[in-house]
């Protein structure tokens, strides 16, 4: 029997998001009642809300946006890596020697329970010598289950630039509590939304 694991954050009005950033809200604006046959909404989010791809111009400013990212890189064999242990960065030694051969897509649990009610302002980042080893082993599509690859502080982008130097893919905001550790099936596509630096997914496992 295959396995489906819903890897998403449920998108909802009071959604934790990056400070600063737009509040998640969805209004309705039609609702449903004596001549009014259906129920219809508007929404008002910003492109990193929950679990989402970034698109290359969201750390390039000569980068793709969201409608030319090639969709495949987002659906395939992933291999879940535990990166529970790891410290505030996330190096090499914690990665490379869960890799298996063949494998293009990897994707990094930091938490026991990733906070779905609340802001970690503490997630663990990934050290950019950590994305260049993963290119070198042929890696094309980093996910994490932290709101960014680089700490909430960074003005640097270190992990995100590398990632642009290697033309590697990027999920974020993934929740990998209920994986169990190996390869499954990754689907997750980000909406074909112009100009866009980034897309919402919904991020799904299932098992091969
Ligand atoms: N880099 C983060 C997001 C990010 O930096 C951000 C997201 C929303 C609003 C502001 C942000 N950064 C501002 O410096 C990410 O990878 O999604
Ligand atoms: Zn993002
Ligand atoms: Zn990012």
């Amino acid at each position: 029997m295959t396995k489906i694991y819903d890897i998403s954050q449920t998108l909802r009005n009071g959604l934790p998001v990056w400070p600063g950033d737009t509040a998640f809200d969805l209004r309705r604006t039609w609702q449903m009642g004596p001549g009014v046959p259906v129920n219809v909404s508007a929404l008002t989010l910003s492109t990193h809300s929950g679990s989402h791809a970034d698109a290359p111009f969201h750390y390039d400013a000569g980068g793709a946006t969201m409608e030319a990212v090639d969709p495949g890189l987002y659906l395939g064999p992933a291999l879940v890596v535990d990166a529970r242990g790891a410290g505030r960065l996330i190096t090499a030694d914690d990665v490379l020697p869960q890799l298996q051969d063949g494998i293009v897509r990897v994707l990094l649990c930091t938490y026991q329970h990733a906070p779905q009610e609340n802001w970690d302002a503490q997630f663990k980042a990934l050290d950019a010598s950590l994305i260049d080893a993963l290119a070198g082993c042929g890696i094309r599509l980093i996910g994490t289950d932290t709101p960014s690859l680089d700490p909430q502080d960074s003005k640097t982008m270190d992990a995100h630039r590398a990632v642009a130097r290697h033309r590697m893919a990027i999920l974020e905001g993934l929740v990998l509590d209920a994986v169990p550790f190996g390869i499954h099936e990754l689907i997750a596509l980000p909406l074909k939304i112009a100009g866009a630096d980034s897309s919402p997914v919904r991020a799904i496992l299932r098992s091969l």
